[in-house]
């Protein structure tokens, strides 16, 4: 791919990949020019310039005025923080190239529910490049204007910002387009490439491809886009979409067959987990702050549980979900994911690679799922008053009599020094009571406890427990034993709370937003590497092999429910009780 190079005067700490610029470089009373990555802050595109959200540095305390609509970061007293390392960037001469964004599948669910919706946030916030489009790429016959009228049905301004919604929202479909092709015509793509060069202009472009699409197709659309539709003069990067892969060697043979067309570094593999503001807090919680860190290994901690529960069944998705099941779906790569940040050393630094080594690291300590140490359900249907509910199988897209877990719960332990002993206990379930996504941590008992009579006899109910709320209604709140005041002394269960939405004035991005920004900028810190992924694999390929070699059956839990009590005598077995259970689901 060719550099074309742009001036600019004014150096700052973060890189677009292959785009020098020219830097006027001061040395004694010499005044020379060299070329440099062309460079701007993850505001810099027209939002002013602030501190990038995802890679985190150069990262001071940041004050929860930065929710101030249009206002780079503040202190506490509103003056402007300054940002170490990086200066503001004379943007407009460095954007003479364009971005295009191609989605392919644009007909489909997700594009239409996360990603279309995305970057409209993100032109809305003034984080894409002046010079950005959107294309729309799929099967459908649609033309630009229908496109333009499906996706406007899905768009959504911020709640805090809502003027000139309308305004932007014009703005933002005029710069999308649609071509509609087969996916594995090289011609189609051919096509495509000519409208994108046609709306590019010439420019240095850097070209997009989102593939929301059945992962059958992947190696179809990336032969047909690389070869066809590449940038000729700029970058060309794909974010790929779960699942790769069904086992170790289906992914293995996936990658292979991607790596033909992109190199690694090219490839972005999604894991909308990583996105989520609580799980990007939870290294920010743990390396920042004192008080977690010492705690964090077997010595203070007795067990971590992950949780995902969904109060909506498999609708609409049967097809897809049938082929995988939960432990695919969410296990396998949403809640691993967690565990490995959650669990890894401390990184060299901030680097997606150092992070990414750190997390490799850990998913190779860990034990590879056993039988005995799982458990699977699959929701049967429920009446409740007046209202039935389906269950899995009577989806229409399910095959009759299927096996599939819609839940399932697991033991997984890391054989290493810091958690030697301590069960990762993970939850997964679709059509339970509620939707929640949370990490628990609950920690060991205080040693000689001086207050021990006024617990009763249940010791394990005042331990402490640590508890990351993902979503909905992102939190983080500490368990803690307290005197009830009066002057007995009775102790009662209270939460030190950090709710987000009390604490921060602003609305939370959505996933897709950080990942698709981290995509254009080049920031692979929260995307999949291909080791991890093989790791990840290779946890659990023997036991999903085993649950479908032997047929095991799920244990039926009623929609609505909270899953199979085979979840319970699990934990209990490593001496567990699940924190998501009991008082008010606290
Ligand atoms: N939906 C969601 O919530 C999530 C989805 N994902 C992943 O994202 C990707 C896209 O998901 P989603 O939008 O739900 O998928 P869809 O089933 O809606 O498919 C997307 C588009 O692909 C085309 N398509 C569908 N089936 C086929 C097929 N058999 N052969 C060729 N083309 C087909 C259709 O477009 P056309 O007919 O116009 O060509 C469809 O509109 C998948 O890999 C999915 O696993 C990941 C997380 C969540
Ligand atoms: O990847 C997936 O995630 C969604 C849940 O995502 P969330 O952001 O809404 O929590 C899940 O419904 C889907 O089955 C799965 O493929």
């Amino acid at each position: 791919m060719a550099n074309v190079l742009c001036p600019l005067t004014i150096v700052t700490s973060y890189v677009f990949r292959n785009e020098p610029q020219l830097v006027s470089k001061f040395s004694g009373n010499t005044h020379s020019h060299v070329w440099l990555p062309c460079i701007r802050t993850r505001n810099s595109a027209r939002n002013h310039f602030q501190l990038r959200s995802s890679n985190g540095h150069p990262l001071n305390a940041v004050s929860s005025h930065d929710g101030l609509p249009g206002s780079a970061l503040t202190t506490q007293d509103g003056k402007p923080l300054p940002v170490e390392g990086s200066f503001p960037l004379l943007d407009s001469e460095c954007t003479g190239s364009n971005l295009t964004i191609t989605v392919v599948g644009a007909s489909g669910d997700l594009a239409k529910k996360k990603i279309f919706p995305a970057l409209f946030a993100l032109f809305y916030e003034d984080w894409l490049p002046e010079n950005f489009l959107v294309f729309g790429f799929s099967r459908t016959k649609m033309t630009d204007e229908e496109l333009r009228n499906m996706i406007s049905k899905t768009l959504t301004c911020r709640i805090d910002k809502r003027e000139n919604c309308e305004d932007k929202m014009d703005q933002f479909l005029k710069r999308c387009f649609y071509h509609s092709g087969q996916y594995n015509s090289e011609d189609h793509f051919s096509e495509l490439d000519n409208k994108l060069k046609e709306k590019e202009g010439g420019k240095l472009s850097n070209r997009l491809f989102y593939l929301s699409i059945p992962p059958n197709i992947f190696v179809d659309v990336v032969r047909c886009a690389s070869l066809k539709a590449s940038s000729e003069n700029g970058w060309t990067r794909v974010i790929v979409e779960k699942p790769f892969g069904r086992d170790s060697e289906s992914s293995s043979e996936l990658t292979r067959c991607l790596k033909q067309y992109l190199s690694e570094d090219q490839i972005f593999r999604i894991d909308h987990y990583l996105g989520k503001e609580l799980v990007e807090n939870l290294s920010v919680l743990r390396f920042s702050n004192l008080v977690f860190e010492p705690l964090w290994s077997r010595n203070y901690i007795r067990n971590v549980q992950l949780i995902f529960s969904e109060d909506f069944g498999t609708e609409g998705r049967g097809g897809y979900f049938d082929n995988y099941g939960i432990i695919r779906d969410i296990m396998q790569n949403h809640l691993l994911q967690i565990l490995a940040l959650f669990a890894m050393e401390t990184p060299v630094s901030l680097d997606a690679e150092d992070i990414r080594n750190e997390k490799v690291k850990v998913l190779r300590s860990m034990r590879p799922l056993e039988l005995e140490n799982v458990v699977v359900g699959q929701y049967k249907g429920h009446s409740k008053g007046s209202k039935s509910y389906p269950a899995y199988t009577d989806d229409p897209t399910v095959p009759n009599g299927s096996l599939t877990p819609t839940f399932a719960a697991a033991a997984l332990f890391i054989d290493n020094a810091r958690w030697d002993g301590v069960p990762f206990l993970m939850k997964a379930g679709k059509a339970l009571h509620t939707k929640r996504a949370e990490i628990r941590v609950q920690f060991r008992h205080v040693p000689g406890n001086l207050y021990k009579k006024n617990f009763g006899t249940d010791l394990d109910k005042a331990t402490n427990e640590l508890v990351l709320r993902v979503q909905p209604d992102e939190a983080i709140y500490l368990k803690i034993n307290n005197k009830v005041p009066g002057l007995g002394m009775r102790l009662d269960r209270s939460d030190l709370n950090l709710l987000f939405r009390a604490r921060y004035q602003r609305e939370i991005p959505d996933a897709y937003e950080r990942l698709l920004l981290d995509a254009i900028e080049g920031e692979r810190r929260l995307f999949i590497r291909s080791d991890e992924l093989d790791a990840a694999w290779a946890l659990f390929t023997p036991l999903l092999k085993e649950i479908e070699n032997k047929k095991i059956a799920p244990e039926l839990y009623p929609y609505g429910s909270r899953g199979p009590v085979g979840a319970h005598y699990l934990a209990a077995r490593h001496n567990v009780r699940w924190g998501d259970v009991g008082s008010e689901d606290s």
